[in-house]
């Protein structure tokens, strides 16, 4: 899909020839922030990524209602829609996620309600654009786009992929024994990225599907791979650089290529970085949370909202950030 475009009074998608109300985009990045923790400085930083970029498309953020009012007007005062949405919580069962906090990521489920948007982009919160993504919104309909995700990292020891040393990052290498262990398994991509339009219908059967699904320790991620394994379609790894790819599979990474970063692996949010975990020393991931940084603290990259032609944008930032700003409204990203 076209960037929106448009025409007296109203926005005309051009894949689709649908005429909506005047400035209802056609399509949006949506990122989601739970709890009253540090998480907000990735949103922060994804929003000024965006601009940097110059996106044409805004970023909404998912809330979930403990996400407090002073990190909402943060939000806002950087370009974010802010959108509520309630916590989906997966069956009562004794799975141990990979990671503890996995399992309020179910609450991603939610966006598949945003149809105002035809067409969206999700991002998790330690995710950085570096380079215009837009053109993903013209990718044909009717599928699911991801990154091919990497099961070399320890997290990965329950599965046997991991156990056998296979990974679909490499198939070649350690080859899948059909022989003992069947067909391969389809493939599998990383949830902090994908390409998805969001509908009613889906959304409903998304949730009663979870109601019958026994949590695994991927939680959303492994969910969503099930759920739409037959739609999904891989998209290079440049969308999605999930960052244990720089040292288990470097011939498959070029770094001048790569549009956006996941920073995934243990110790390297840019937000609480030391350089103390395994492989945090190495240049490539320093320079990398140094670019995050150089974003993050640009401050001619901060929402400047443009009012009859004058700029007051620093004025609402430095007001919001003294949390005396009750209302704003909530603009577009870009
Ligand atoms: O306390 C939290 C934990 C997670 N998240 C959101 O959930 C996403 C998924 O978690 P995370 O990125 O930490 O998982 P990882 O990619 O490191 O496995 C984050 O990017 C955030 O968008 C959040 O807002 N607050
Ligand atoms: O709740 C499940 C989560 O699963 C994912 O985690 C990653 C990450 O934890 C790495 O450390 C692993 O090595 C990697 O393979 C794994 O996919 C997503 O990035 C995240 O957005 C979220 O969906
Ligand atoms: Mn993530």
């Amino acid at each position: 899909m076209a960037p929106p475009e448009v025409v007296e009074g109203s926005v005309k998608s051009a894949a689709a020839g649908v005429t909506k109300p005047a400035s209802v985009p056609s399509g949006a990045y949506v990122t989601f922030l739970a709890g009253n923790g540090d998480y907000v400085k990735g949103v922060v930083g994804l929003a000024k990524g965006f601009r940097k970029v110059k996106s044409a498309y805004p970023l909404v953020v998912a809330v979930l209602p403990d996400v407090p009012e002073e990190h909402r007007r943060i939000l806002v005062s950087q370009g974010c829609i802010i959108r509520e949405i309630q916590p989906v919580y997966p069956p009562e069962n004794h799975t141990v996620f990979a990671m503890a906090y996995y399992v309020i990521n179910y609450s991603k489920l939610r966006i598949w309600e945003f149809v105002e948007y035809k067409k969206m982009i999700y991002l998790d919160g330690d995710i950085q654009v570096y380079e215009n993504i837009d053109e993903l919104f013209d990718l044909p309909d009717g599928n699911f786009y991801a990154v091919m995700d990497c099961f070399c990292e320890y997290t990965w020891g329950h599965t046997a992929q991991h156990k056998i040393g296979y990974c679909q990052q490499c198939p070649e290498k350690v080859k899948w024994p059909i022989h003992e262990l069947g067909e391969p398994p389809s493939l599998y991509f990383n949830a902090g990225m994908f390409v998805f339009e969001p509908s009613i219908q889906t959304y409903h059967d998304l949730l009663s599907t979870l109601e019958v699904t026994t949590p695994t320790p991927f939680a959303e991620q492994d969910f969503l791979n099930m759920y739409f394994w037959d739609i999904y379609k891989p998209i290079p790894v440049d969308y999605n650089l999930v960052l244990a790819m720089l040292w288990r599979h470097p011939r498959n990474v070029d770094l001048h290529k790569v549009k956006v970063v996941h920073y995934c692996a243990t110790g390297s949010k840019p937000w609480r970085y030391t350089g103390k975990e395994e492989n945090m020393e190495r240049e490539d991931i320093k320079n990398l949370v140094q670019k995050w940084w150089d974003i993050y603290n640009d401050a001619s990259l901060d929402y400047k909202k443009q009012e009859g032609g004058v700029d007051v944008g620093p004025f609402v930032v430095a007001l919001s950030e003294a949390g005396q700003l009750n209302c704003v409204t909530a603009p577009s990203a870009a």
